[in-house]
């Protein structure tokens, strides 16, 4: 099994296309930060919290330690993963580099103005987003962006319907290998 990790910033549609590419070839979807939930049993406002940011980047590259050892035991099975990744989780460059073992890596690229206008509809319970600092944050976005930029496939999704990204997706994973 190969994966196939979606990075992107907060609100960039991560979930959203995850979910959606891996209905749509029925393929296995994670959720980096769900999982990380579920193990922790605390939800991740909860985490940073009680044990700050760095408690949970930590928990993040144990997360894909953890992934790569299991998915070490299936080597056959021909299927991909999605793995929709927490926002921060491809900053580390020790991150990066696992995502890249682990498959394919996919940023999906939203301007900030438009990820803004996301985040602020919703009442979020993200701790590293603050609607009310505009200028904080998008000095935040284009500080990571260079990091995400490292991805195999950068994708441009601003005004692309969920169907047209998933369509696209599909079509880069499922391409037969070029003529030598
Ligand atoms: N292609 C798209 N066009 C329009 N809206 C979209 C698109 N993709 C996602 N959205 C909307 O943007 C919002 C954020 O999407 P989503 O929760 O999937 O982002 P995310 O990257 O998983 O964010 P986070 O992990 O920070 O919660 C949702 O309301 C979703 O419906
Ligand atoms: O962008 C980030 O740093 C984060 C995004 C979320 O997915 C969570 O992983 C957490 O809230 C941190
Ligand atoms: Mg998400």
């Amino acid at each position: 099994m190969k994966c196939i990790s979606i990075w992107g910033f907060m609100g960039a549609g991560k979930s959203t296309v995850g979910r959606a590419l891996a209905r749509t070839y029925a393929w296995k979807w994670l959720d980096s930060d769900t999982e990380i939930e579920k193990q922790e049993q605390l939800k991740i406002p909860d985490i940073f919290k009680r044990y700050g940011e760095e408690y949970f980047r930590q928990l993040e590259t144990r997360f894909l330690e953890n992934l790569w050892n299991r998915m070490q035991s299936e080597p056959q099975a021909s299927e991909w993963l999605v793995l929709t990744t927490g926002g921060g989780m491809p900053l580390r460059e020790e991150n990066r580099q696992w995502l890249k073992k682990l498959g394919i890596s996919i940023y999906l690229h939203v301007p900030f103005d438009t990820i803004a206008k996301r985040l602020n509809r919703r009442d979020s319970q993200r701790p590293l987003w603050d609607g009310s600092q505009l200028e904080v944050m998008r000095r935040k976005y284009e500080a990571r962006l260079p990091s995400y930029r490292q991805a195999d496939v950068v994708m441009e999704v601003q005004g692309k319907s969920v169907e047209e990204i998933v369509q696209e997706l599909g079509a880069l994973v499922l391409k037969p290998p070029a003529d030598v």
